[in-house]
Order: structure tokens, then sequence, then C-alpha cells
């Protein structure tokens, strides 16, 4: 008899460590790759996802048999994996963890894959059959006959009534349960509807691709307001089959609710949405509409690409060039890039649309990488807005807007239309001085200033969670001469209010819109058309369509114009003409006003003639000058620890490594705040001319960084194509 060989299953847990954990298997038990299951860890059990299931079992080790399996079948089908561990071996990043981001929260914590049904009701009796008192129950009753197909008990509830007006009338068997409408599918009545395009957009419409032709990469150049939204919808109408998913990524969903209704119009419950505000009942309900294969249309955020989608057909990036693509911390992958991977994956089109491409892209389509699509007329009748720099070196300014500006903004009031204001911070101001001893209030924890926020009378910093109340005297010196620097918002909301006391003057930024619902009813002031002063930050740069906003207004542009980060000017440039473009996009031609003490800067003049691929073919020539990104691979090493010694000491020891391993290496270098909530930051840039090379050599620095017995307050970490470097 042959001698029974154990069976084994390589199993990731979502720990922050570069290791699987291996199992034995049940004799029952037979597992996939990508199945959920539960395992014994430590004391307690562990939510697992299955790597391997045939693996050599390490010997001399007792292990200890899988609990369960969850389901019958992978929670990441196999393109999903594939996608995952190439995504874990490009950034670095444990598998496990990168695995678990593709599940939603409940499923993580080892809930089932099941929907709580919410029980669908429907009238079926006559409100003459209540006594006179009922009358909550009447009005019920006759709510529910006016919704077709019936409604939902928490849309019930959301209309104002109870669940115990609900079980009453089911008790007198006036409503009875019934199923909710199918969601597959668009219904007769959008499934007809097609954008109809202009000249312009037909054109570029027909260079792009079908989806027969396997995967290619499209850069969708389209000018602001080109109508590039239009061209998706269109796109996806004409090539998308009944039974096909799509995904279409956006930057942050919560800002446009316009976009996703002009979606629903078009496809109406084919879309979905995907994004961080979204409840875990509603992410685990999404999750298993594209799991199960539906014919899902799936607008989201970054995040939306690692989801399971089993019949993808075409992904849509829009605004490729946001930085919002790229996470910041963790698992550090650019949702944008890992698309491309994924329509690789997939045999599909991508599509990255842009009035603004990154400087990656648009390398990628000039050296003939990328498909080059342009559409460079915006649509209807709209022009491109006049772009006028406006010198504020000698000029007074209230509250940091000068004369002209004032003036401009007054006239475009008078002849009823809209202004907006682009200030590059929130709060009131950036700094809080005393004018007597010079003191300015810093942040205890980080190398900061605090931020004055005078709604909310506090200081606070924008770097970690550290606030204190504001104080009307120098903390130092008790001086009353201590007064606000530079502009905010909060600053600009004010002075624009005292000048324009009878317009509604709506301020946008982090701050004002966290409350659910805010955005809304500051889009329902604009979109009502009548005056009014937008005042925010570059969330209003971020593809909203505001027909009547004639006039913006730019209170300082020299932020970006001196930072020792190389991919500043690329991030300026593509902020000041993505704010510009939400000027004239109706029937009136629009102006823009850039106030700056440089105007005599060359990227500020090449950005008032207002076309962008001079400019870009510009910023690329730099790059290339200086060996940069996108003609170099770039990686980042970040230490941070207690001590600065520590963090430097680190990454001068990775920096012999990694020039044993070949790699160039620049630093390394304390962060450009080199302490931040009392830790202290260096990091150390390295550079490749192959791609895949540096990506070998980085797997062999992570495995020895892994081997090191570090002090236990340094932490490191590896940013592949960082979008960061200072
Ligand atoms: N073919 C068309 N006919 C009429 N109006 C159109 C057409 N295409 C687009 N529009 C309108 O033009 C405006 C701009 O379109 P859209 O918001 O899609 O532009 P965009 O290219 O996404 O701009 P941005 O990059 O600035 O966000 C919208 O109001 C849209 O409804
Ligand atoms: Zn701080």
């Amino acid at each position: 008899m042959e001698p029974h060989v154990p069976r084994t299953a390589r199993i990731a847990l979502n720990r922050p460590i570069r290791r699987l954990f291996d199992y034995l298997l049940p004799d029952h038990m037979t597992l996939q790759r990508g199945q959920r299951v539960t395992v014994p860890f430590g004391r307690q059990s562990a939510t697992g996802l299955v790597v391997e299931t045939d693996a050599q079992p390490p010997e001399g080790i007792t292990l200890k048999p899988v609990r369960s399996a969850a389901e019958a079948w992978p929670a990441l089908p196999p393109e999903t994996f594939r996608l995952l561990s190439w995504a874990s071996d490009y950034y670095q990043h444990p598998l496990g963890e990168c695995l678990f981001t593709a599940l939603p929260p409940a499923l993580r914590r080892g809930r089932p894959a099941v929907e709580k049904v919410e029980p669908y009701w429907q009238a079926c009796g006559d409100p003459a059959l209540l006594p006179g008192n009922a009358k909550r129950q009447k009005e019920l009753l006759a709510w529910l006959k006016r919704q077709p197909g019936g409604a939902g008990s928490k849309q019930i509830v959301r209309a104002g009534f109870t669940q115990s007006q609900i079980r009453s009338l089911q008790e007198k068997e006036l409503i009875r349960e019934t199923t909710p409408p199918s969601t597959d599918g668009a219904t007769e009545e959008t499934r007809n509807r097609i954008p109809v395009l202009s000249p312009a957009q037909q054109e570029a419409a027909d260079q792009l691709p079908s989806p027969d032709d396997g995967f290619t990469t499209t850069l969708l150049f389209g000018i602001t307001g080109s109508g590039k939204t239009e061209l998706y919808l269109h796109y996806l109408k004409t090539h998308l089959d009944d039974n096909h998913q799509a995904l279409v990524l956006v930057p942050e969903i919560n800002l446009t609710p316009q976009t996703v209704a002009r979606f629903q119009y078009y496809f109406g419950s084919r879309i979905a949405v995907w994004h961080s505000a979204l409840k875990d009942s509603e992410r685990l309900s999404t999750w298993l509409r594209i799991r199960n294969g539906e014919p899902v249309i799936l607008i989201g955020t970054r995040s939306a690409v690692l989801l399971p989608f089993t019949n993808l057909k075409t992904i849509v990036v829009d605004e490729e060039h946001d930085s919002s693509y790229k996470q910041g911390e963790g698992f550090r992958y650019s949702g944008r890039d890992t698309a491309i991977y994924r329509a690789h994956l997939n045999n599909c089109p991508v599509i990255l649309g842009s009035a603004t491409p990154s400087m990656e892209s648009y390398h990628n389509a000039l050296t003939g990488k990328y498909t080059l699509v342009r559409l460079e007329e915006r649509a209807g009748n709209a022009k491109l807005p006049t772009i006028k720099l406006l010198d504020i070196r000698s000029r007074p300014l209230e509250g940091g807007l000068s004369r002209p500006a004032i003036s401009a903004i007054e006239k475009c009031l008078n002849a009823g239309q809209q202004a907006l204001v682009y200030v590059n911070r929130r709060g009131f101001a950036p700094i809080m001085m005393c004018f007597d001893c010079g003191h300015m209030v810093e942040c205890p924890r980080c190398d900061t200033r605090l931020t004055y926020h005078r709604r909310d009378r506090a200081m606070r910093c924008h770097h970690c969670d550290f606030q204190t109340a504001a104080t009307d005297h120098c903390p130092k010196c008790d001086s009353e001469a201590f007064k606000p620097v530079g502009q905010g918002t909060e600053r600009s909301e004010d002075v624009l209010a005292a000048q324009f006391p009878d317009i509604p003057v709506v301020r946008v930024d982090r701050d004002s819109t966290q409350r659910k619902g805010s955005i809304q009813g500051i889009l329902d002031t604009v979109n009502s058309g009548s005056p009014c002063i937008l005042v925010g930050t570059q969330m209003l740069a971020k593809g909203h369509d505001f027909p009547n906003v004639t006039l913006v207004v730019v209170v300082n542009a020299d932020g970006g114009l001196f930072s020792v980060d190389f991919r500043a000017p690329e991030q300026l440039i593509q902020t000041l003409l993505q704010v510009s473009g939400r000027a004239g996009r109706g029937e009136k031609t629009g102006e823009v006003l850039v106030q700056t003490c440089h105007s005599d800067h060359p990227l500020l003049r090449s950005l008032a003639v207002g076309y962008y691929l001079p400019v870009a073919d510009q910023l690329l020539a730099e790059r290339e000058t200086g060996q940069l990104p996108p003609y170099r691979a770039m990686a980042i090493l970040r230490a941070e620890s207690d001590v600065m010694s520590s963090s430097l000491k680190l990454l001068d020891d990775m920096k012999s490594k990694a020039s044993d391993c070949g790699i160039e290496s620049w630093g390394p270098l304390p962060a450009l705040i080199a302490r931040r909530a009392d830790r202290h930051r260096a990091q150390l840039i390295m550079v490749s001319n192959n791609r895949v090379r540096l990506n070998r050599q980085l797997a062999l620095l992570c495995q020895d960084l892994d081997l090191m017995r570090l002090p236990a307050d340094v932490k490191w970490a590896i940013d592949v194509d960082p979008l960061e470097t200072g």
C-alpha cells in the first residue's frame, strides 16, 4: 500500500508580513486558489485565502488542519488573483494584504458571502378598509401604490414611515411581500438611448479601438469641456453587449453625482458605484453582483480596479493624470497602472482620458506604446476661455484679491453669471504670526506651521491630527499684533461675502463637504444658474460642469513654481488648466485671471497660451535631460523612527546593499517635512533604466530588510513609481 501523503494548502492571511502559512487539508476537503477559508491562527481563528493547494509540506513541522471553506467557489477568480499577485510583486507589498484589498470589509472579517435581503412590499388592498384614525397607515398604503414594482423596507422608512406601520398593514393583508424588480441589464427605456455626438466627437469615437481588437491602450486627449463623458457613454453604448461588464474609474466620485446620473440615464440599473463612503452592506452587495458576473457597469474610485469581475470587456480611466489614483500608504498601487495591467490580462481595451495627461501616459503615446486620440474642440458652442496673468507684485490686496480681480467678479455677477475663485489651501490662513516678536505658531509634533481655522476657532496641523484653540494674542509675548498671514479658502470666502453681501458665496473644500449630502446642496446652488461665487480648493477643479461659470480667478499660482519635487511643475500646470477649464463651458465665453508674483515665469507664460501639449513637450524635455521618470523607473525607500539618525542609518546601510544589487540611488536625505507626528522621516531614491531589473533588485532588498533585526521604532516602506518625492 502507498504511504499516506498528507495534502496541504498554502494560505495568505491579512497580515503585513511577507510570508504565507501552511495547513493540512482534511481528507474530505478540496480547495481552489482564491477560495476563502477559516484556519486556526495562534489561539484564535483567522480568515485566509488559498494561494496554493499542492504545496510541498515542510518537513519536521506538524501542521494544523484548515477548519473550513467559507464558500465552495473562489472569492477571487483566476484573473483577479493573477492581477493581485502581479501587484504584490510589482509594488513589493505582502501578498496577503494585497489579496484582502479585493474583498469587501464583511468578507475580510469572515462574514458569509450572502446579502441580508430586506423585505420588499407591494400594496394589495384598499385604503378604505382602514379605520379612520389609522392616518399614517393610509398614507403609507397610498404611497406604496405610487411606487411601481413596490418598495423595500429601508426605502419605506426613508420616506418617513415606521416598521410598525409596515407590520400593521401586513397583518391586515393590505400589503404583501414580493420580490424586488430585477436589476440585471438595462430597462427597455434606457436600452434605446444613445448619445448624439458632435462631428469632432464622432471623429474621435471612430479612432477608438473595438473590444474585438483585444488589448490596446488609448490615450484620449480631450480638452476641458470637450465632452469626454459623452464619448465614454457612446463607446460603451455601441460596444458593450447586454451581458458584458465594464469599469469606469474616476478620481473622486462623491464630488460629481452629475456624472453618475448621466451614466444612469443611458444604462439605468446596470450602473453601480464603488467608493469609500459606501456602507459595508452596500459594498458587499455590489461586490456580489460583480463576482456573480452580472452585467454591471461600475463607476468607481481606485480600488474598484481590484474587484472580482468575471466578464470585463472595457476599462475607462477618466482624469487619468489625477494623483488620487495612487494610494499613498500601505499597498501603494496606482489604480491607473493596475487598470492597464488588468486590461492586458483580460485582453480588452483600456481608454485613458484627460485634458492634461500625465507625463507617463503622454510619453507612452508619443513613443507609440499607446494610441493617441485628440479631441480639441469644446462641445456645443462653447469656446476655451482666455487666460490672463495678473501680476500682483506691487498691487494692494484685500484678503489676497487684487482690485482688477474684484472688478472682474463684479462685472461677471452683474451680467447674471457665476464666478469661481480657486485658493490652494483650506482654513483661514496658513500662518499665524506675531508682528512684535516674529513668533509663528508651529505644530509641536511636526516640522510645519499650524493653519488657522477661523470657523472653529482652532489651530490645526494639516499633517497630523494635532489641534489647539486659537488665541487673539501671541502665545509667546502676549502681543496683540498677532495676525493671519496668507490665504485660505475661509478668508477668501469672508472677503467676498463682505464685498458682495447680496450674492451667495459657497465654499467647497474638505472641511465644508464633510457632512453627508453637503456637496449636493452646493451643487444645487450652482445649478440654479443665478449669480453666485464659488470659493474652493482643487476639489473645484475636478470634472465639474457648471455652464453658467464664466470667470475663474486663481488667487495665487506660485505655490508649485519653485518646489524641489520634480513633479511640482506638472501638477501645477494640470491643476491650473483644469480649474481654468471650468470657465465658459456653456453659451458664454469664459475668462481666467491668474494672480501671480512671477508673471514672466516661462511655465506660467505658456499656461496663458492655453494649450497643454506644448507645455507637456517642454516638461518632458526637462525630464529627459534630468533622466527622471518617465525616462527612468523610480522607487523610494522610506524610513522613519523616533530619531533621525536611526532613519538615516538604515537607509545608509540599504544604499550600499542597493549598490551591491546594482541599483543607482540618490540620498539618503531627510524628507521635506522631516518630522511628522513625532516620527523622523528620511528617504533613499532609487532609479534604473530597466524597470524589470529594478523590480527584481527591489525584491532582493525587501528580503534583506525583512531579515534585519531593526530597533522596534524603525519602520520602512517601499514606494514604486512614487508621486511624491519630497
Ligand atoms: N454631443 C454633445 N452635444 C451637446 N452637448 C454636449 C455634447 N457632448 C458634451 N456635451 C456637453 O458639454 C459639456 C461638457 O462635457 P463633459 O463634462 O463630458 O466634458 P469633459 O470633456 O469631461 O470635460 P472636463 O475634462 O473639463 O471635465 C456637458 O455639459 C455636456 O453635456
Ligand atoms: Zn502636526
